[in-house]
């Protein structure tokens, strides 16, 4: 049977050849980490092994991998993965924090036929420059899942998938539709720079040691070409989107400080001379919604996603008041106050096919997110 996790006493055998009282020190230094018949996992660098070989081979045929593609793995661990994807690919690139485990993928590939074609990189996968890579197939650890999305969305030239095991909980925000519960600024973030669906649900029972979450499996196909924004004014124009819970994106633009900043940058855009045609990139217009009542709030896409949901306006208008005050502006961002019926298409609720309404903020347009599915 297919058991390399326990190949890793041999790395015991050298620990213990340590002096006493350094071995003693370094359990000592991970109390809370279990140890398991030849190593310590650590918690605290999400070292949960793929334990089932027949979930292994599930997934690596699951990413449709050609004989000919370079294979990212991003946190090998011992490698239980890696060599299938060392028999399925031309060569995988394995990018591992811990040096123990790399020491580990050495031992374990070297003086096979494998040898050749894996490249152990040792450290932070988050600030290492990655390489050339066709596909990412990885059982990553967890709490770096929305910094290394991201990492990977951006990275050119893009590859063709990634298939990647995240906590549940993340996964199911990351493929949440509009309408959907879960749909949040991650949501939306991710399926605007990839087409992404759930493959699989893994249980906690496939991991050693096993996680306190439930798994699944990812697909992340990034598009292609990218769509070209300015990030900053991106996110800023999506953190208002998701101002308010269960509101709709007509009562969230009713409101008095949403629209107030949106008629700044409005102003500002003019004064810069810009049009819909006009290249906006370079331009820092501010989308800073902390103006609005939120400077506090984390500018990660937090792994909860709790955030998107929970922030309210301090000074926010009650959508009477704001309903009572209609300006110029404000009809222009409704979208034209005597036709109601396009107003009602564009400034539908999250229930709805989720347009996002792109005006003055940014290009005077705006941006179907599902157009291509
Ligand atoms: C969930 S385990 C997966 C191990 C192995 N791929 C498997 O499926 O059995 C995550 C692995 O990522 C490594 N790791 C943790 N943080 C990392 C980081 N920032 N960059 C690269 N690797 C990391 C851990 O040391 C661990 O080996």
């Amino acid at each position: 049977m297919f058991k390399p996790w326990l190949s890793l006493k041999s790395e015991l055998d050298d620990r213990q050849a340590m002096a006493g009282g350094k071995l003693k020190k370094e359990r000592a230094k991970h109390t809370s980490a279990p140890y398991l018949g030849g190593i310590s996992f650590h918690k605290s660098k999400g070292q949960h092994i793929l334990k089932n070989p027949l979930l292994v081979d599930t997934i690596v045929q699951k990413a449709g991998i050609k004989s000919t593609d370079v294979i990212l793995e991003i946190g090998p661990g011992t490698g239980n993965l890696t060599k299938k994807l060392l028999e399925a690919g031309k060569m995988v690139i394995a990018v591992e924090l811990d040096p123990r485990m790399v020491l580990e993928l050495q031992r374990r590939f070297q003086g096979t036929p494998y040898s050749t074609r894996l490249k152990v990189v040792q450290g932070d996968v988050l600030k290492t420059d990655l390489p050339y890579f066709d596909i990412c197939v990885a059982n990553i650890p967890y709490q770096i899942s929305s910094p290394l999305t991201f990492k990977l969305l951006f990275h050119q030239p893009a590859f063709r998938c990634a298939v990647i095991m995240f906590q549940k909980e993340f996964a199911m925000r990351l493929v949440a539709q509009p309408g959907d519960k879960l749909y949040c600024r991650l949501s939306v973030n991710t399926q605007l720079y990839a087409r992404v669906s759930h493959l699989l649900k893994v249980g906690k029972s496939n991991f050693r040691p096993p996680p306190k979450v439930d798994s699944s499996v990812v697909q992340i196909q990034p598009r292609k070409p990218r769509p070209q924004l300015n990030p900053k004014e991106w996110d800023g124009f999506i953190r208002m989107c998701f101002i308010r819970k269960n509101k709709t994106l007509g009562s969230i633009f009713r409101l008095k400080n949403v629209l107030s900043l949106l008629e700044k940058n409005y102003k500002t855009l003019q004064a810069l001379g810009c049009s819909q045609s006009t290249s906006i990139e370079n331009i820092d217009i501010g989308m800073d919604i902390s103006k609005l009542g939120h400077s506090n709030e984390d500018q990660s896409m937090e792994m909860d996603g709790g955030s998107d949901d929970e922030m309210e306006l301090e000074n926010g208008d009650d959508e009477g008041d704001a309903e009572s005050e209609v300006s110029e502006f404000k009809d222009k961002v409704l979208g034209g106050r005597r036709d109601n019926s396009k107003r009602r298409e564009h400034l539908s609720s999250h229930n709805r096919s989720f347009y996002i309404y792109f005006h003055y903020s940014t290009r005077l347009a705006y941006t179907s997110l599902d157009a291509e599915s």
